[in-house]
């Protein structure tokens, strides 16, 4: 029964509470929490592990004078509930309900939209000049886990705030786990700072150490003293992080509220630079997800008292289907290798990790580092799959065109999540990749009607000696049977599905088999719909599409894609370069930033359904019978003929 969380209506009011109410506090977050996520899915493991965290930091900083930006994102759940929005919490992550990362739109206390990982030190230090500049007095404060820590930007950022004298505080929240194990030589170095008994000195060595100091130890040692509860988390000098410029303080035991409360008020004193180094258990409280934090990171609902998921029934996933054949490859030949940036599971690798660990590398939240290093195995004649969400590939649009693409390095990327993936909103969903690969030469990339195809092009991009992208959604596939035997798809070439004088319906992935029902839909009202899954968006099956365009006179696009340089441009272009005389539609994802919800109730709002596939049809059907009635054949010029439709529009 919640008592004390709904008085909070900002984090102001927590400062009156007793020890006792604040501790009654935590245990109340942690229902909500759990209560939540049963119900709605979501990140649970990381915010029950920081929910003392939270409350400390909200206690000792003045949200949002002071700014608390949350790297990732996917942990400040607890941060919404504390500011304000515990009445609208049971709407978390639901369509046109609360996000579930920080949205600047939906509170002041939400200082920077996260989503994607590892940005928060370069954020803070980007607050922490503007304040400087406009001579403010705030603090501020990154708050970044030790996954996120491994991600380039972090470093870099960390890297450039450890040298610069603006007050900037970085509170490290180290509970040893990305979404699987954290891997990388911090992240061994942050183990051994948790568990070698010589980093933690007590209060009495470290006034030797300091006073030790040749002229300046007994004047630091009076600095110190002011901070003097601070002063028994301090560091011995030569530490990585005092010996790039931080102050450290730490490492703290992360759900003593009491604790952390001093260490930050320390912080908070210290000029310059510091790091607060803070452990916490993933999944703290509730034990199902203290045994799995990996599975409890981001869950689907499940019931409260078992811990057990709800088990959804049907078809394999996209995931899965490329896990199995991923293992068929690697069984087959011993130069494929996997590559995953922080993701084992997520991708579907994880099988392999366990059967070939020799040839798998999970590089930490660094996809950059994973496109580069493939290029590098590629070239040395190794087979390397990077697979990686479609969202997170764009950290590494350089490295596959300068590593990948320039080098004609036989990479394969394997695009996961591509599409709308629901819930976790405008960060995630993977809806730029088609556009942001297609121009690059060299780069094969294509996108399968189903899981079957899926297999057999994950085969034919194994047997290339250049680039290959294949992207596919999250989720389930469609039920199909899977081919024992694995073949090669021509390169190129695309799949003539049904055939009817009409239209041409050209779809892309995920949208062919919504275009087939919408065929079917057609052709009870007596319109007659060629179907193509084109299967490759490059190099495009230039003569079946510009044979099909001439021959129907009218061409709809269909993709889960941006429209703005998507498969339909890539048909727009084809059809004016070959001077085809027709009209062109598109259905696709228009110039705006998707938020979250269920898939469904966003493929809808998006126009990416069978029903709406066959309104558009047939309208863009009618307006030719409405021409020829008028007896006004003749098109105008292509460009002037291209008519762009989605959610039905007429
Ligand atoms: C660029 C990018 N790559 C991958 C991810 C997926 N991802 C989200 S959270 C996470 C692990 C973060 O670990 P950590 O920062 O330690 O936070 P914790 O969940 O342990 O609190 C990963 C890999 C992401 N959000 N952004
Ligand atoms: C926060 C984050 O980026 C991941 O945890 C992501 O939410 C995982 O998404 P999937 O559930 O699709 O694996
Ligand atoms: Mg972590």
């Amino acid at each position: 029964m919640v008592q004390v969380l709904n008085q909070i209506k900002d984090p102001e009011d927590m400062k009156q509470l007793s020890e006792p109410e604040l501790e009654q506090l935590c245990q109340e977050i942690r229902e909500v929490l759990i209560q939540t996520t049963a119900a709605n899915g979501g990140h649970l493991a990381p915010n029950l592990g920081i929910v003392e965290l939270t409350l400390a930091l909200h206690l000792v900083f003045r949200s949002p004078d002071d700014k608390i930006v949350w790297d990732v994102g996917h942990q400040s759940y607890v941060h919404k509930l504390l500011t304000g929005r515990y009445e609208d919490f049971h709407t978390l992550r639901t369509y046109q309900g609360m996000a579930g990362f920080p949205k600047r739109s939906e509170s002041p206390h939400d200082i920077f939209n996260t989503g994607h990982s590892s940005t928060s030190i370069s954020a803070a230090l980007g607050l922490a000049f503007a304040r400087d500049l406009k001579r403010e007095d705030n603090a501020i404060v990154a708050v970044i886990g030790d996954g996120a820590l491994t991600g380039g930007i972090a470093l870099e950022a960390l890297n450039h705030a450890g040298n610069e004298n603006t007050d900037l505080i970085v509170v490290l929240n180290d509970n040893k786990k990305s979404i699987a194990d954290n891997v990388g030589a911090l992240s061994t170095y942050l183990t051994r700072m948790r568990t070698d008994p010589r980093y933690f000195r007590n209060k009495e060595e470290m006034e030797d150490v300091v006073k030790k100091i040749p002229s300046i130890g007994p004047q630091v040692f009076k600095i110190l003293e002011k901070v003097k509860e601070g002063l028994k988390h301090l560091m011995v000098p030569g530490v990585l992080f005092e010996e790039l410029g931080y102050s450290y303080l730490g490492p703290i035991d992360g759900h003593n509220l009491t604790e952390l409360r001093a260490v930050l008020d320390n912080a908070r004193q210290l000029k310059g630079p510091v790091l607060v180094h803070v452990l916490t258990k993933k999944g703290c409280g509730y034990e199902p997800a203290e045994q799995n934090p990996g599975l409890f990171h981001g869950v689907g609902p499940f019931d409260i008292k078992t811990g057990k998921v709800h088990k959804s029934e049907g078809p394999k996933t996209y995931t899965q289907v490329f896990s199995d054949t991923m293992m068929q490859l690697a069984r087959q030949d011993e130069r494929v290798l996997a590559i995953t940036a922080a993701m084992p599971d997520g991708t579907g690798l994880a099988p392999f990790a366990q059967a070939f660990p020799a040839r798998f590398y999970d590089v930490g939240i660094a996809e950059q580092h994973a496109v580069c290093m493939a290029s590098a195995l590629a070239l040395e004649g190794l087979k390397p799959v990077v697979a990686v969400y479609s969202t997170f590939l764009q950290r590494a649009y350089d490295q596959v065109f300068h590593e990948v693409c320039l080098q004609k390095a036989p990479v394969i990327l394997a695009l996961d999540r591509a599409g709308i993936v629901g819930e976790d909103g405008e960060t995630h969903h993977g809806v730029y990749d088609l556009s942001y690969l297609r121009h690059l030469p060299e780069l094969i990339l294509m996108a399968p009607k189903d899981e079957n195809e899926l297999q057999h092009m994950l085969y034919t991009a194994y047997k290339q000696e250049g680039p290959v992208a294949i992207r596919y959604p999250r989720g389930k596939g469609q039920g199909v049977p899977l081919d024992q035997v694995l073949q090669e798809i021509p390169i190129g070439q695309s799949e003539v599905l049904r055939e009817g004088d009409d239209l041409l319906l050209l779809a892309i992935g995920s949208m062919v088999n919504p275009a087939m029902e919408a065929a079917k839909q057609l052709a009870s009202q007596g319109i007659e719909a060629t179907v193509v899954n084109a299967r490759y968006v490059k190099p495009l099956d230039k003569d079946l599409i510009v044979e099909k365009a001439q021959a129907l006179g009218k061409v709809l696009t269909v993709e889960e894609n941006a429209l703005e340089g998507g498969f339909g441009s890539a048909v727009i272009e084809l059809l004016q370069e070959e001077a085809v005389d027709c009209q062109v539609r598109r259905i696709g994802i228009p110039d705006e930033f998707i938020q979250h919800g269920a898939s469904p109730i966003l493929l809808k709002d998006y126009g990416l359904t069978a029903d709406n596939i066959a309104s558009v049809a047939a309208d863009f059907v009618g307006i030719k019978k409405a021409l020829t009635k008028r007896g006004n054949l003749k098109l105008a010029p292509f460009m002037g003929n291209v008519k762009v439709a989605f959610r039905g529009e007429k």
